[in-house]
Order: C-alpha cells, then structure tokens, then sequence
C-alpha cells in the first residue's frame, strides 16, 4: 500500500467502559462532550473511540477540520452514516440530512436552499413572520403578568419558532391546538429516534428481535404524523390543481401564497425501479421532510434565542447599546411598533450580538456525524472507510488561542478593529468559528436561520427591558438535550417599554 494506508488511526483509548453502559446507547455524541475534552487535553486535537467494531473519530482543531471539509477533499466526508434501523422501521433516507452526498442529496437540498429559503422566497415568508413575531410578544407579555419572575420564556420561545416552521412548511396559519398536536408529534417522534434509533444503530441484528415492542411503537408515531401531514399536504396538492392564487397578507386569511410543501409537490426524483426515468416523491418521503423542516429549524433556533436573551439580560450595557441601534435604525413612522426587517441590514451591532451568541453558544456542540465514503487522511493519521467523524464546534469558537477574552460576551470584536472583524461563519478561507458546519454539508438554513434571530431579538428588545428577576440570577450552565439549553432556564423580569 501506499503511506496513506500506513498511516496511523488517530490515538484514543483501547476501550472506552463507558459505552459498555446505557448512557451512550440513550442519546447523541454530546453525552461524551466531557469525556472528549479529556481525551483531547490526553491525545491532542483529533482522537478515536472505538465502539465495538466501530470507529468514532472527533477533530477538535479548526485547521484540521478545515482541511477535511472544505476544499476537493471535502466530498470524501460528505456521507452519513448508515442506520441500520431505516430499513427495519421503514424510514425513508430520502431526507437532507440523512441522504448520503449524492443525486437525491443535491435535489432535495437543492430544493430546500433555491426554492424555499433563497432571499426571493424568504420574501414571501415576511407575513408569517410578522404574525409571529405578534405571537410571540403576546406570549411574552402573559409570562411578564407572572409575579415573581416564574415566566420561562424558552416555552414561548420554542412555540413560536415552531409555529413559523409550521407556517412556512404547510402554508397554512394553524390555532394553537392544531400547531400543538404537531409540536407533540414530532416531540415524540424525535425523542423516540434519539433515544432508541441508537440502540438499533449499533446492533442491528440483536436488536431487530429484543426490541419488536419499539418497532410497533415507532410505527404509531408515523402514523400520527401522517394523519397530521396529510390533510395540509392534500390541501395544497387541491391548491395547486385547481390554480387558485390565495390572498396572502389580510389578517383574516390563514391560507399563505407559498409553502415548503408546494416545490415538494414539484420534485422528481431518478426512479430506482427503472432507469433513466424520474418519479415524483411518494406522501411518506413528503411526510419525512416535512418534519425534517419543522425539526431542523425549531430547537436550533429557540436555544439560540434563550442563550442570547440571557447574554443580554447579563449584559445591560450590550443591551443599551443593541436598543439606542434599534432605535436610529427603525421606521419610527411604523405604527406597530415593530423592528421590520427592512431595517435589519442597517444594524451591524445587531449582527455582532448574534455571532457573539453563536460563538460562545452554539445550540449544537457538534455537527451531524459525517462518514468517511473511502480511506482519508486528516492531520497525517489514517480515517478509515465508513469511520464516523465529528467536529467540537464549542471548543472551536471558544479557543483562547485564537480569541481574546473567550468567554467573555463581546459583541463589538465582531465590529471594526475586533479579533472577529469580518468573520465568515461558513469557513470558507478558513475556520474560526462553526456554528452552522461548514463545507458541503453546511446547514441549509443558515440564512434563514441569521433572519430569525436578528428579527425576533430585535423586537423583543424593542418592545421590553430584559432584566435579571430576583432569584432568577442567570447562570451559564450548560444542559445537553437536542441541542445545548441552559440548565437553568432564563426566566427574565420583561419590563415593557413604551
Ligand atoms: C440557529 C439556528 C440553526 C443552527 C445553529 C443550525 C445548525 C446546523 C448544523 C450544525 C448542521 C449540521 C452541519 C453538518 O452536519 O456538518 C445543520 C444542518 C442542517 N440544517 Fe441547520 N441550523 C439552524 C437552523 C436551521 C433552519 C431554520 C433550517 C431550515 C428551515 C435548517 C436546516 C438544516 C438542514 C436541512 C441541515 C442538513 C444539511 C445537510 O445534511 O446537507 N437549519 N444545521
């Protein structure tokens, strides 16, 4: 063989006893986070844990992980790892996430990136989220009734950016029971894949008999994800029939000009059955990427929310200064009150408080694991064929090496003369903070995902003090769920403004 085939797997520990217990079968790469961080303090920056036959490698090191996903040699990591599971609970690969580099990957996310959220479409969404941002702050002012500061506003939070997924995937504005009963679905159908989608994915054939009760029960919750999808997709499907255009903006429509689901409709897809042919996606691929949307988009984004309010709160002076932005840059003509979104551009202190969040509190520490498609080299050791890798997009953005004062909340280093002046979250040159991914697997929100929280944290401090309520102190306390929450959820004294 030739060096590369030589060279050495990247060093990690014989065994690792800890995944002879339940704790590693029950969630994700984030329950060894700190198992990790000592590994990497023992190793250096890229080490391996061996998981039965399998390998799990974790690059700490943003040259490195540089070097593995951006640029040609990128492609050779753009894969996922196989669940042995899909099959066996008949859950499609034919989603973004899940589908390995590929023809059916560039469509889907093709799709997704060009006719759902490029800045034309995001346009058309600016409706919904304006009835979300009044669902929000409605929500937020109930909790600020509350006496004693008991308002936890993570719940109001996580509503709200589900209730804006729902819109913009169904095109549809749902009661609160409605988008309730979906929000329980897909909770139930995350935790469900999280916690027991793990057990199949590391012993399939095992499994496949101890577990039957589970099989049953995942396929409940797809039904009822189904009997919730269906009905808004068959609509739009009549929508499109018949071609009628639907009024977007009066307050009393509920029907919106444009969803997700209606470019979903459009997708064709090769056929596998005969060659050279296309086929469009079958209800359950639409059910699936539905609640890929809706998922991908909500915790993501609330975490985001909750780390940034709490910085604020901590902050004042950030605070302040964020408002006196808000104020000179904002149509005071504007009767609602609202920070529009056509103002947004010209806040650059808005945009630093956002990147400062996501440095410091990425809501996921790590990527998606990749999977090496064929024998790699990263860093001069050895990826084998099919070995998992992951990134520590918490250590990246928090290296003292490479910024000052890490765990300080600064977001003028992201302005003139900062060590973060010009950052580019998508790496391209170069890694320094990544909390989006990078390279071709990068997140198919991230524009969106910017959008959101500029928006939605633009008003809510516009319309209310964020302050600390006595025996409610803010503590920086990491919890992992799925995503990095606050282990003490923030639960501020909001003080209207007027
Ligand atoms: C603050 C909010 C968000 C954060 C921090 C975030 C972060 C991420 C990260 C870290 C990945 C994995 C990258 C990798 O595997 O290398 C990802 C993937 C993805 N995200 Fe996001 N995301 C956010 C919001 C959204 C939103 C709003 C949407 C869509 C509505 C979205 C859609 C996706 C999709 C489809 C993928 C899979 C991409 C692929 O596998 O090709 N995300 N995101």
């Amino acid at each position: 063989g030739n060096n590369k085939s030589r060279a050495r797997l990247p060093p990690g520990p014989p065994w690792v006893p800890l995944f002879g217990n339940l704790l590693w079968l029950r969630n994700s790469a984030a329950d060894v986070e700190p198992l990790l961080l000592r590994l990497f303090a023992r190793y250096g920056p890229i080490v391996t844990l061996r998981i039965g036959s399998r390998l799990a490698i974790f690059v700490s090191d943003r040259r490195l992980a540089h070097a593995a996903l951006v640029g040609p040699g990128g492609v050779a990591l753009s894969d996922r790892p196989r669940a042995a599971a899909s099959a066996l609970l008949g859950v499609t690969d034919n989603i973004i996430t899940r589908a390995d580099y590929g023809a059916t990957w560039r469509l889907l996310r093709r799709n997704l990136v060009s006719e759902t959220l490029h800045p034309s479409r995001v346009r058309l969404f600016a409706p919904a989220r304006a009835w979300v941002r009044k669902v929000l702050l409605d929500k937020l002012r109930e909790e600020g009734k509350e006496e004693g500061g008991n308002n936890n506003v993570m719940e109001a939070f996580q509503y709200s950016m589900f209730c804006l997924l729902v819109l913009m995937c169904f095109g549809e504005r749902l009661d609160e029971p409605a988008v309730r009963a979906i929000e329980d679905a897909e909770r139930a159908w995350l935790l469900y894949i999280s916690r027991q989608m793990t057990v199949f994915f590391f012993l399939p054939s095992v499994t496949r008999h101890l577990f039957r009760g589970r099989i049953d029960t995942a396929r409940a919750l797809q039904k009822r994800q189904r009997d919730l999808f269906l009905p808004l997709i068959n609509k739009r499907r009549q929508i499109k029939k018949s071609g009628q255009v639907v009024a977007t903006t009066s307050d009393g429509d509920t029907t919106f000009q444009h969803s997700y689901v209606d470019t979903l409709l459009d997708v064709t897809l090769p056929d596998e059955k005969v060659t050279g042919t296309t086929r469009h996606l079958t209800d359950d691929e639409i059910v699936a990427l539905c609640s890929e949307f809706l998922n991908a988009g909500t915790d993501t984004t609330s975490t985001g929310l909750q780390w940034i309010m709490a910085e604020l709160v901590k902050n004042p002076a950030v605070q302040a200064k964020l408002r006196a932005e808000i104020d000179a840059a904002s149509d005071t003509t504007n009767d609602n009150n609202e920070v529009t979104e056509e103002a947004i551009p010209r806040m650059p202190y808005l945009k630093a408080v956002i990147l400062e969040g996501l440095r410091k509190h990425p809501p996921g520490h790590f990527v998606l694991p990749h999977r090496a498609a064929q024998d790699m080299d990263v860093g001069g050791y050895r990826i084998p064929k099919g070995a998992t890798v992951n990134f520590m997009v918490a250590e990246m953005g928090r290296d003292a090496e490479e910024w000052a004062r890490p765990m300080a909340f600064e977001p003028d280093r992201f302005l003139e003369g900062g060590d973060g002046v010009g950052v580019d979250v998508t790496g391209t040159k170069g890694i320094r903070m990544m909390p989006f991914g990078v390279g071709r697997r990068i997140c198919a929100g991230l524009n969106i995902a910017m959008l959101h929280l500029e928006y939605f944290v633009a008003n809510m401090v516009r319309e209310f003090e964020w302050t600390e309520a006595p025996g409610h102190e803010v503590s920086f306390e990491e919890k992992r769920e799925f995503t990095t929450v606050m282990k003490h959820p923030l639960r501020p004294r909001l003080v209207p403004r007027t």
